[in-house]
C-alpha cells in the first residue's frame, strides 16, 4: 500500500453496532487514474450556437425576484436537445460529455444600488441569452438555473447522480466555477438554512450507506486549498505548500491527510475545521479569493460482505470551487489546479460542472468568459467506468481476509478437525486466534470507547431525568426519603407543625419554596412511606441496595453527587427565605416567628442529609474501590477521564460562548452609550429649538402660534430630509471609497505578487545567464586551447617541410606528443592530430581556390567589360559608316542634280550662241571645260567610289575636295550630334 497520506484518524469502527461502516485506520491513493481530455471530434455536439430570432419575452431589463424565467425559448433551433444529461448508469462504455449547468444569483442590492441592468438571463431552463443582442448571442446548456432557484434543485440535477455512481465506484467530480461573488461557495457550502453541495452530497452518501446493507462503506476525507499556486492542507494546519506528485494511478498530493467518517456530522466537522485553516477564510477579499480554490476529497471504498464478496470498489469524489480570476497571473492549464485534477478530469469518471454566475451588466463581460469556458468544457468526452480493487491494497479486503482466517481457525478447533495435533499446539492455537482477535477488537474498541463513555453519561443522565418525571424513585432514594421522614420525626415539632414550610402563610413564599423542593420532597415522601420503618441515617446508608444489576457504581456515585448538589440549592433557597423572613418578623414578629422556626428546622434536615450523602458517597466509593475487579477500574478511570475531557471541552465551549456574549455585551453598551449620547443632544436640540420659539404674545392667538410651530416644524423636518440626503450620499461615497481603497489594495498586493513573481523569474534568469557564461567561458577556453594547438600544430608541420601528405607529416605529428604512442591514449591523440592536420591542410586548399576562384572570375569579369566596350564601338562605327554612306549618297545625288543643271544651261548658251554667231574663242574653249567637267562628272558618277583619280582636272579635283570639305563637315557635326546625344 502506499504510504501517501501523512495520517490518518485511528477511528476504527465497531462491527457489532449495526452501522455499516467498515473499520479501518487507512492510508491511501489520493488519485487513481490518469489521462487526458479528449476534445470531442463532433462540433455539432457543441453547445455554444450564435444566430436565433427569437423573441425577447422579458421586456424589462431589470431583474425582480418576481420575473418569471419559465417557458422554452421561442427560438427555432434545438441544440441544447442534444446536450440533455444522460443518465449516469454504471458502467458505462460509451462516450459522453461532461455535465454543465449554469446557476444564476440574484442581483444584489449593490448591483442595483449602482444601476446595473440585466445583461444575461435565463431563457426557458436550457439556454443562456444575452439581453443586448438576444437574437445572435445565447448559449445552450444541460440545464440553466435561474436566480429563484434553490441548491437542493441545482444538486438534484448537478450532483446527485455523480455522488450515486460514486458510491458505486465510479470516479466523479463536481465543481463549481466563476468570478468572485458569483455565487460559488453559496452553491457549494451554503448555510444553515439553505445547505450547499458538499453537505447534501455528504448527507447523501450516508443515506445511500443506510440503503445498502449488503455492502460495507470504509470513508475518508481530505480537504485542501490551492492558493496562489501553493497546495495547503486545510485537514492538518502543518501541510503547507504540499506538492503534486504523479504515479502510475495519476496524479496525488504528497503528503495530504486523510480522515476516516463515520457520520455526516463527523465528515462535516472536518469541512467547518477545514474552513476555519482557509488562508483567506470568510474574508471578503475579492481579488484573494479569486486566487484560492478549493477541493474536497471523499474516497469511498466498498465490498460485499463476507462469501458474497466480489471484490472491493474503490471510488473518488472531488467536490472542488474554482475561482475564475483574471488576476492569476498562471493560465490554468499550467497551474498546479490543473495538475491536481487532472486525473479526475481524466475522462474516466462522470464531471458536472456548475457555472456560477450574476446577471450584473458591471460583470457582463466576465459572465461572457464563464459561458464560453462552460461551452468549451461541454465539448469534452468522458467514459466514466466503474473501478474495481482486485489487488492487496484494499483495508477492507485486507480486514476480511484476517477475519475469515480466524473464523476458519476457530471453527477448526470448535470441530476438532484438527486430528493428530498435540494439546499444546491446540492451545497454541488458540492463543494465536485469541491474540489476534484481540488485536482487532481492541482497535475497534479503541474507537467505541469514547463512544460509549459518552452514552454511559447519557444513560446516566437520561435515568435521572426519568426518575424525576416519571415520580418514581429507585430504593436507594427511598431510603434517602426514609431518613428524612423519620428525621422529622425525630424532630418532633417541626414534622407535626401545622405551619410546616409547606403551608407558609406566605404564598409567595410557598410557591417558590414548593417549585424548588416540593417536588423532590413528594417524591421521598412518597417512597419514604414504603420505607418509613427505617428511621436511622445508618441503616438507610448500610440498607441501600445501590449495587442492583442496571446501575453500576459509578451510576450511584452520579446520583448522589446529584442530590448533594440539589440539597446544597434548596438550603440556598431557605437559606435567602429564612432572611427574608428575619427581615419581614421585624413588622409581624408572631405571624414570622414559626415560619422561621421551621424554616430552620427544615435547614438543619437538609444540612443533616447532605452530610449523610457526603459521608455515604466516600463510603460507596471505599467500597466500590475495595469491591471493585481491576478491570472495574481501569474502566472506571477510563471513563472519568473521557468525562473529564468532556467537561473541558465542554467549558471550553462555554468560555468561548461567554467570551462572545462578553463582546456582545459591550458592543451593546457601547451601542447604548452611544444611544444615549443621541438621546441627550436630540433633547439639548429640542430644547434649543423650544427656545427659538418666541413665547406667544399676549395678543397673538393660539392658532398663530400652532401655525408657526406647524411652519418650524415643516422647515425642520425638511432640513432633516437634506441631512438624511446627505448621510445617504456619504455613505455612498463612503463606501465607493471603501471599494476603491479595497481595489487599490488588491492591486498593490498582487502588483507585489507579480513583483515577487518577477523577481522569482529574474533570480532563475540570471542564473541560467551564469550558467550559460560559464558554459561560453569554458567553450572559449576550449576554443582558445584548439587554436593554440592548431597554430603550434601549423608552425611544426611548416617546419617540418612536406606539410601535406606522406609519412614525414605523421612523423612530425607523433612527435608532438612523445611516448604518447605506446599506449591507448597516444594512439588516440596521434590519431586525432592527423586528422586535425589533414583537416587543417585541406581548409587551406579550399582557401587557396576559392581564392583562384574569385581572381579567375575578377579577369572574366574585367574580359566581359572590354569586350563590352569594343562591341559598343564597332557598333558606333558601323553606324558612322552607314551615316556616311547616306550623306554620301545625299552627295552624289546633289552632284548629279548640279550636272545636270549645269549641262542644261551649257546646252542652251551654246545653241543660243552658235545662232548668234557671237561666241568668242575663249567662251568657246570656256564650254570646252565646261563639257570636259560634265563628262569628267558624268564618269565619277560612274566611278563614285574611286575618289584619288591621277588624271582629275583641276575643276574636278575642287570638286571632290569641296565634297570631301562637305562630308567632313558633315560627319564633325554628326559626331557632335551623338556626342551630345
Ligand atoms: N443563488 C443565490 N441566491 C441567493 N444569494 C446568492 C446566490 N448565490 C450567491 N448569493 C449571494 O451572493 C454573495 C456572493 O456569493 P458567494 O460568496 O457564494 O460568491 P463566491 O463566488 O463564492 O465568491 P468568492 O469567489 O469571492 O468566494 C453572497 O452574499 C451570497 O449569499
Amino acid at each position: 500500500m502506499s504510504s501517501r497520506a501523512r495520517s490518518s484518524s485511528p477511528f476504527s469502527h465497531n462491527r457489532r453496532t449495526s452501522s455499516p461502516f467498515s473499520s479501518s485506520s487507512s492510508t491511501s491513493s489520493f488519485m487513481n487514474t490518469s489521462g487526458r481530455f479528449i476534445p470531442r471530434s463532433n462540433s455539432s455536439s457543441s453547445s455554444s450556437f450564435h444566430g436565433s430570432t427569437g423573441n425577447n419575452t422579458y421586456g424589462s431589463r431589470s431583474m425582480t425576484p418576481n420575473r418569471t424565467y419559465g417557458g422554452r425559448s421561442p427560438v427555432a433551433f434545438s441544440p441544447s436537445d442534444d446536450l440533455l444529461p444522460e443518465p449516469f448508469d454504471a458502467p458505462r462504455s460509451t462516450a459522453d460529455s461532461i455535465s454543465v449547468t449554469v446557476r444564476f444569483r440574484p442581483m444584489s442590492d449593490r448591483e442595483y444600488q449602482r444601476g446595473d441592468e440585466v445583461s444575461w438571463y435565463p431563457d426557458g431552463d436550457k439556454t443562456v441569452r444575452s439581453e443586448y443582442s438576444p437574437a445572435t448571442c445565447a448559449y445552450a446548456f444541460d440545464k440553466v438555473f435561474g436566480p429563484n432557484a434553490n441548491t437542493e434543485e441545482v444538486y438534484d440535477v448537478a450532483a446527485r447522480p455523480v455522488v450515486k455512481a460514486a458510491m458505486d465506484g465510479v470516479n466523479g467530480t463536481v465543481f463549481a466555477y466563476g468570478v468572485t461573488s458569483s455565487g460559488k461557495t453559496h452553491t457549494m457550502h451554503g448555510d444553515q438554512d439553505c445547505p450547499g453541495i458538499i453537505p447534501l452530497a455528504i448527507k447523501d452518501v450516508f443515506s445511500i450507506i443506510q440503503e445498502t446493507p449488503g455492502r460495507e462503506f470504509l470513508l475518508r476525507v481530505s480537504y485542501l486549498e490551492i492558493y496562489n499556486e501553493v497546495i495547503n492542507d486545510l485537514l492538518d494546519p502543518t501541510g503547507q505548500n504540499l506538492r503534486v506528485r504523479e504515479d502510475a494511478q495519476g496524479t496525488y498530493v504528497e503528503g495530504i491527510k486523510e480522515e476516516v467518517v463515520l457520520s455526516p456530522g463527523h465528515a462535516l466537522s472536518f469541512i467547518a475545521a477545514g474552513e476555519e485553516h482557509r488562508h483567506v477564510g470568510s474574508n471578503n477579499f475579492n481579488l484573494f479569493s479569486s486566487r484560492s480554490h478549493t477541493i474536497f476529497s471523499l474516497m469511498i471504498e466498498s465490498g460485499s460482505h463476507g462469501d458474497e464478496y466480489d471484490g472491493v470498489v474503490f471510488s473518488q469524489l472531488v467536490i472542488g470551487k474554482l475561482s475564475e480570476g483574471k488576476a492569476s497571473h498562471i493560465p490554468y492549464r499550467d497551474s498546479k489546479l490543473t495538475r491536481l485534477l487532472q486525473s479526475s478530469l481524466s475522462g474516466r469518471g462522470h464531471v458536472s460542472l456548475i457555472c456560477t454566475v450574476t446577471p450584473a451588466s458591471s460583470s457582463m463581460e466576465e459572465t461572457h468568459n464563464t459561458l464560453k469556458f462552460a461551452s468549451r468544457a461541454k465539448r469534452v468526452e468522458i467514459f466514466a467506468s466503474r473501478n474495481k480493487i482486485i489487488d492487496e491494497k484494499s483495508l477492507i479486503k485486507k480486514y476480511q481476509r484476517e477475519i475469515t482466517t480466524l473464523k476458519e481457525e476457530l471453527d477448526q478447533l470448535r470441530r476438532g478437525m484438527l486430528v493428530g495435533v498435540s494439546h499444546e499446539e491446540i492451545l497454541t492455537l488458540k492463543q494465536k486466534l485469541e491474540e489476534g482477535q484481540f488485536k482487532m477488537q481492541s482497535r475497534l474498541e479503541e474507537e467505541e470507547e469514547a463512544k460509549a463513555a459518552l452514552m454511559s453519561r447519557i444513560q446516566r443522565l437520561t435515568k435521572l431525568i426519568l426518575v424525576s418525571s416519571k415520580n418514581s424513585i429507585p430504593s436507594y432514594l427511598g431510603d434517602a426519603a426514609g431518613y428524612q421522614i423519620s428525621h422529622s420525626d425525630d424532630l418532633g415539632d417541626c414534622k407535626n407543625n401545622k405551619d410546616s414550610p409547606s403551608a407558609l402563610s406566605d404564598p409567595a413564599v410557598d410557591f417558590q419554596h414548593k417549585r424548588s423542593s416540593s417536588k423532590w420532597n413528594d417524591e421521598l415522601s412518597a417512597a419514604g412511606s414504603i420505607l418509613a420503618e427505617s428511621n436511622e441515617a445508618g441503616e438507610f446508608i448500610s440498607g441501600s441496595n445501590l449495587t442492583t444489576d442496571d446501575i453500576t457504581a459509578s451510576d450511584e456515585m452520579d446520583l448522589l453527587v446529584e442530590q448533594v448538589k440539589m440539597l446544597a440549592g434548596e438550603i440556598a433557597f431557605s437559606t435567602s427565605t429564612l432572611k427574608r423572613l428575619v427581615e419581614q418578623s421585624a413588622n409581624d414578629p408572631d405571624a414570622a416567628q414559626s415560619q422561621i422556626h421551621n424554616l430552620e428546622c427544615e435547614i438543619q434536615d437538609k444540612r443533616k442529609q447532605m452530610r449523610l450523602l457526603e459521608q455515604r458517597i466516600i463510603q460507596s466509593g471505599e467500597a466500590s474501590v475495595a469491591s471493585a475487579s481491576l478491570l472495574d477500574m481501569q474502566q472506571t478511570v477510563t471513563r472519568l477521564k473521557t468525562e473529564c475531557s468532556q467537561k473541558e471541552f465542554e467549558l471550553e465551549l462555554k468560555t468561548a460562548d461567554n467570551r462572545i456574549l462578553q463582546e456582545q455585551l459591550q458592543n451593546k453598551c457601547a451601542e447604548n452609550m452611544e444611544l444615549l449620547d443621541r438621546l441627550n443632544a436630540l433633547e439639548k436640540h429640542v430644547a434649543s429649538t423650544g427656545d427659538d420659539f418666541p413665547l406667544p404674545s399676549e395678543q397673538a392667538t393660539t392658532d398663530e402660534y400652532t401655525e408657526e410651530l406647524r411652519k418650524k416644524v415643516q422647515s425642520q423636518e425638511m432640513e432633516n430630509e437634506k441631512l438624511k440626503l446627505e448621510h445617504v450620499q456619504l455613505v455612498e461615497e463612503n463606501s465607493g471609497l471603501c471599494v476603491q481603497n479595497q481595489k487599490l489594495s488588491e492591486e498593490a498586493s498582487y502588483a507585489k505578487e507579480l513583483a515577487s513573481a518577477a523577481a522569482v523569474e529574474l533570480k532563475n534568469l540570471a542564473a541560467e545567464v551564469t550558467k550559460i557564461s560559464l558554459q561560453n567561458a569554458k567553450l572559449e577556453k576550449e576554443l582558445q586551447a584548439a587554436r593554440e594547438f592548431s597554430h603550434s600544430r601549423g608552425s611544426q608541420i611548416s617546419n617540418g617541410g612536406n606539410r601535406k601528405h606522406g609519412d614525414g607529416m605523421k612523423a612530425g605529428r607523433k612527435g608532438r606528443y612523445p611516448g604518447r604512442g605506446n599506449d591507448v591514449s597516444g594512439g588516440f591523440y596521434d590519431e586525432f592530430d592527423s586528422y586535425n592536420l589533414d583537416l587543417e591542410d585541406l581548409k587551406m586548399e579550399l582557401l587557396a581556390r576559392k581564392q583562384r576562384e574569385a581572381a579567375l572570375e575578377a579577369a572574366l569579369a574585367d574580359k566581359e567589360y572590354v569586350e563590352e566596350e569594343c562591341r559598343k564601338k564597332v557598333e558606333e562605327a558601323k553606324r558612322r559608316e552607314v551615316a556616311l554612306e547616306n550623306d554620301l549618297a545625299n552627295m552624289w545625288v546633289l552632284v548629279a542634280k548640279l550636272k545636270k543643271e549645269v549641262g542644261a544651261a551649257h546646252e542652251s548658251m551654246s545653241d543660243e550662241r552658235l545662232d548668234n554667231g557671237d561666241i568668242s574663242n575663249g567662251q568657246k574653249a570656256a564650254e570646252v571645260e565646261k563639257n570636259g567637267f560634265i563628262k569628267e562628272t558624268q564618269s565619277l558618277e560612274v566611278n563614285k567610289t574611286a575618289q584619288d583619280a591621277p588624271s582629275e582636272e583641276p575643276l574636278v579635283a575642287r570638286l571632290k575636295v569641296t565634297i570631301l570639305c562637305s562630308v567632313f563637315v558633315r560627319i564633325v557635326l554628326h559626331g557632335n550630334e551623338s556626342h551630345d546625344s
